[in-house]
């Protein structure tokens, strides 16, 4: 059998590799459903508004018996729910099983190694011993532990035909990561199964229809994703969906259209797919803080945001929620929660379209109150910034121009460049003949080397590393006099040397570049000068 490409795990599974591959997982013959659990399971019952809950991976793989006992049971009493989880990770993501299975693919190019074996048997052991320790009844743990084998062997065989045909597209490398979505999912329908409720696993490993004529992911796209996402919950009747973060076979690839953290826009989806009451993303903090609370100890959890000022934290450093989320979920006005895995009952932070705020005062103090009551509370009139986050692992480039006269098409030819080798600039500012530009140092990794060799053609380009942008947000910036001279007066006196200053370009945001190792002493001052209650006489 000639193999040119995998479309899919079903081509991996139709190669016949003789003994190419050590599979050495046993697969025990699989057993009936579970019988004794069918009597007075909690279901999703009809008219009840629905809630979309996402775990993230550190989330699912510390706290999936919290995640079922005292999330997903309590909110069935008044909710029809979906669940929606990312594939397990253990302390950090860093050591996640998507970050094993990106080493499993590079691993499968590697010629004579045999470590994507190794790894993929790391994944399946791991995960079947968080089944044994949270599964109690026998027939479901037998079931979970079938399937778990079952889907780790399609994924040696795809990693085996990968390696024989010694190409890993982009398409293959989002096939390999979405298992790791599978197995976590998995276990959780598992245990909510043990713990007497119907679930239902969802895969939307093939959800996105392959005949969609689209490069690129305009709202065309969505649109047709969240009705095919509504269709597929649909059927799972009363049964309470646990559905893969992982959506499948995006256009351009879900790593490189989407990135990472691509389970947070899923759940988006489905909320607006579902028309659900709210979308909760449960996370291991409180909310989203005035600064990251593990950098500085004073922040506060914010109670309400706009998706604005969450895109903004989040692109500059403060990761709480992937940027694409908020669009989808708020042009269906769906409100986003974030909300604490390990502190349940917290309001959280409620991500909330000021706009619908602007609506609904004039209608007075009853729907204020309402507001209030379901914590979308009216003080998106606030006049101070409302965060200060930082992003490590900046570089900054300075490009001087040949010439003495800004030339025509100096610019053009910049952006062509670094667009040529699809480097993303995060900051820029320029004078007649000088621009400078701050980018994210990963971008370094890629080619920038080859960028470079042809700004150089264009002037003098000199490179600094080691930096860190600094952002100041809050939607009202625009009207505060005065706001961007007290930040760098702060960064001043407490002898904070400001390499690049960026304003205007975004209305709800100042930021400036710093030495990275100034980083934490920046945010900290920043925040006691500008954001502590002390400073906002709170
Ligand atoms: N402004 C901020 N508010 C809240 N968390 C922030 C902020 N900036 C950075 N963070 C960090 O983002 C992390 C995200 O939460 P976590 O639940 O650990 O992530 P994940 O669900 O992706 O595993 C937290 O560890 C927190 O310290
Ligand atoms: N597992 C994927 C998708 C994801 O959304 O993860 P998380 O929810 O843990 O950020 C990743 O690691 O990127």
């Amino acid at each position: 059998m000639a193999i040119t490409a995998l479309k899919d795990l079903d081509d991996a599974m139709a190669i016949d590799f003789g003994d190419r591959l050590n599979l050495d997982i046993a697969m025990p013959p699989l057993t009936p459903s579970p019988t004794p659990l069918e009597q007075d399971l909690l279901v999703n019952r009809d008219v009840l508004p629905w809630v979309v809950q996402k775990f993230g991976g550190t989330t699912v793989g510390k706290f999936s018996e919290t995640i079922v006992e005292k999330v997903a049971k309590s909110h069935l009493e008044n909710h029809r729910t979906i669940l929606v989880c990312s594939a397990r990770s253990g302390e950090t993501k860093a050591l996640g099983t998507t970050n094993r299975l990106l080493q499993a693919a590079k691993e499968a190019l590697t010629s004579n190694s045999t470590g994507f074996i190794d790894i993929v048997n790391d994944i399946l052991e791991d995960h079947l011993n968080a089944a044994s320790n949270l599964i109690s009844n026998a027939y479901v743990l037998t079931d979970l532990n079938n399937s778990l084998r079952e889907e780790c062997t399609r994924l040696e065989k795809f990693l085996g035909a990968t390696r024989v045909i010694n190409e890993l597209t982009p398409r293959s490398k989002d096939i390999i990561i979405g298992m790791g979505e599978k197995l976590s999912c998995r276990i959780v329908t598992a245990l909510l199964r043990d713990r007497g409720v119907d679930a239902e696993f969802v895969d939307l490993g093939n959800i996105i229809s392959q005949d969609f004529d689209t490069a690129n992911l305009d709202q065309e796209f969505y649109d047709d994703l969240t009705s095919r996402m509504a269709e597929r919950i649909k059927e799972c009747g009363n049964r309470v969906p646990v559905v893969t973060g992982f959506f499948g076979q995006v256009p351009g690839s879900i790593l490189c259209s989407i990135g990472r953290g691509y389970t947070d826009l899923c759940a988006a989806l489905l909320a607006v797919g579902v028309g659900a009451e709210e979308l909760q993303i449960w996370k291991e903090v409180d909310g989203i803080f005035t600064a990251d609370p593990r950098k500085v100890p004073t922040a506060r959890l914010l109670p309400v945001i706009t998706p604005e000022e969450a895109a903004e934290l989040t692109y500059y450093g403060s990761e709480v929620i992937h940027p694409f989320t908020m669009n989808q979920a708020i042009r269906a006005s769906i409100p986003i929660r974030i909300k604490n895995i390990q502190n349940p009952d917290g309001d959280g932070t409620v991500i909330f379209p000021d706009v619908m705020n602007r609506d609904l005062s004039p209608l007075g103090k009853s729907m204020t109150k309402l507001f209030s009551e379901n914590g979308y509370y009216s003080d998106m009139t606030r006049r101070h910034p409302i965060a200060v986050t930082i992003k490590n692992n900046i570089i900054v480039l300075n490009i001087h121009s040949h010439r003495k006269i800004m030339s025509h098409g100096f610019f053009a030819s910049i952006f062509a460049a670094l667009d040529k080798y699809g480097i993303v600039v995060d900051l820029i500012s320029t004078s007649e003949v000088h621009v400078s530009m701050a980018l994210v140092d990963v971008a370094a990794e890629q080619d920038l080397g080859k960028a470079l060799k042809e700004l150089n053609a264009l002037g003098k380009v000199d490179v600094i590393p080691k930096l860190a942008i600094l952002s100041l947000v809050g939607k009202q910036m625009k009207n505060m006099v005065g706001i961007a001279g007290k930040m760098f007066n702060t960064l001043a006196a407490a002898q904070i040397n400001i390499e690049m200053i960026s304003q205007g370009a975004s209305e709800i945001n100042i930021s400036c570049v710093i030495d990275e190792c100034n980083a934490d002493m920046a945010l900290n001052v920043i925040h006691a000068e500008l954001l502590s209650s002390v400073a906002l006489g709170q």
